[in-house]
């Protein structure tokens, strides 16, 4: 089986054994620099379109939180920035660390952050998610840096759900949620070609980080880290560190969509 997870013993630098592409041209997440990020005149506006009741339900999986949107319609969308045509929101979770020093996935010239939302979308070009996954331009995840500040009321939905999935594999209903209250007021971004940053590593993401946080307040960051990464019954272990680590670049460029 491809039991995978974020422990010493089955974690980033394990996974490799049974994902080989862990090792391939487009690994993700990446450490961005902005000095050596391209500005890029020809990018277009990020243009999302989010509808509160395509949200569906909220599930911890194991490995994060995620809420689950209805994707067999046009009704929340990505489209313009780095991509060609409509990509469909799948769901959004986070990757966060057991202090605030840790947590993102993407660094910025080096600096971590201690949260990181990731937004899914596929490409309406194919026919389903599962077939977009496995396509080079398939998907499309925006990533959000969450920063420690003063509470972020727009989070405390999401987080006031929490004790409702602590363990692996509970889910609940999570509806009449706008995604699009978690993000920046500037949507100017950074982006770049890579891969999904759990297994299966798929190669199949543009990623499109946004340069602007969101705020966290530790109280908030103690609510993520009171998640379990085990099911009931099992020894509970905190669900923490759920992040890997920068990949190599090997070539590729970022680009910005600001000066
Ligand atoms: C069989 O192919 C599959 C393709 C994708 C997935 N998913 C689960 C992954 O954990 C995963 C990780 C993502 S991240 N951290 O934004 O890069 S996005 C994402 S997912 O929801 O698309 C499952 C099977
Ligand atoms: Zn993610």
């Amino acid at each position: 089986s491809h039991a995978w997870g974020y422990g010493s013993n089955d974690g980033p630098e394990k996974w490799a054994a049974s994902f080989p592409i862990a090792n391939g041209a487009r690994q993700s997440p990446i450490d961005i620099v902005p000095t050596q990020a391209q500005n890029d005149p020809s990018l277009k506006q990020l243009k999302l379109k989010y509808d509160p009741a395509s949200a569906k339900g909220i599930l911890n999986n194991g490995h994060s939180f995620q809420v689950d949107f209805t994707d067999d319609n046009n009704s929340s969308t990505l489209a313009g920035g780095p991509v060609t045509g409509i990509y469909r929101l799948r769901q959004f979770h986070f990757h966060w660390g057991s202090s605030d020093d840790k947590g993102s996935e993407h660094t910025v010239a080096g600096t971590k952050f201690p949260c990181e939302l990731h937004l899914v979308h596929w490409n309406t070009k194919y026919p389903n998610f599962g077939e977009a996954a496995s396509k080079p331009d398939g998907l499309a995840v925006v990533g959000v840096f969450l920063k420690i500040g003063p509470a972020n009321p727009r989070l405390q939905k999401v987080l006031d759900a929490l004790d409702d999935i602590k363990s692996k594999g509970r889910q609940t209903t999570f509806t009449n949620f706008d995604p699009k209250t978690l993000l920046p007021a500037s949507l100017d971004f950074w982006t770049y070609e890579g891969s999904l940053t759990t297994p299966p590593l798929l190669e199949s993401v543009t990623w499109i980080v946004l340069k602007d946080p969101i705020s966290v307040s530790p109280a908030q960051m103690a609510k993520f880290r009171s998640l379990l990464f085990t099911s009931e019954g099992e020894a509970p272990s905190c669900m923490v560190d759920n992040f890997r680590p920068p990949q190599p670049l090997k070539g590729r460029k970022v680009r910005a969509s600001f000066k």
